[in-house]
């Protein structure tokens, strides 16, 4: 059986705009984009993983959103992902480059042509029928 792995990741917005990062070619699906993210780890709410996985990747404090409502569940020939994507609003711009090689920021129809891991392109899809400048956040 494949290993099962619960991964949260986040939709990081400025505006109208997305962040995506393209991930090291040492990592499985490198060179792909992704959405900022990561493995949840025992003990930990998607939450929690989440803005710790920010911290760690980008150097970067983050203020969580909704969840999109999107598909979770994606098989990739090395393990079954289940993955849960959070809107956030990044309260620096450290971006450092642990993880990824290179972020960008676009709306998501001028990110959409990009090689996205394929478990988030679904996000992509609904991203471009959302008006990003009314997501309300709670926090
Ligand atoms: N972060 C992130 N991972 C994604 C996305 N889409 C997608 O299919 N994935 C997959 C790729 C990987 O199989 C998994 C994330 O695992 P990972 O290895 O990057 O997690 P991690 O940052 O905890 O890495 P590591 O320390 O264990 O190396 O989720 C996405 O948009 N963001």
């Amino acid at each position: 059986m494949k290993p099962q792995q619960n991964i949260v990741a986040a939709v990081l917005l400025s505006g109208d705009q997305i962040l995506t990062g393209q991930r090291q070619a040492n990592r499985v699906g490198g060179g792909k984009y992704e959405f900022p993210g990561g493995k949840i780890e025992a003990g930990e709410s998607a939450r929690q993983a989440l803005k710790r996985e920010i911290y760690e990747e980008l150097g970067d404090e983050v203020v969580l959103g909704p969840q999109l409502l999107v598909p979770a569940d994606y098989e990739y020939s090395y393990a079954q992902i289940h993955i849960e994507f959070f809107y956030g609003r990044l309260q620096s711009q450290n971006l450092k480059h642990v993880a990824h090689t290179e972020f960008r920021w676009g709306t998501p129809q001028e990110l959409a042509g990009l090689d996205w891991l394929p478990a988030s392109r679904p996000v992509l899809d609904l991203l471009m029928q959302q008006d990003l400048r009314k997501i309300e956040f709670d926090e």
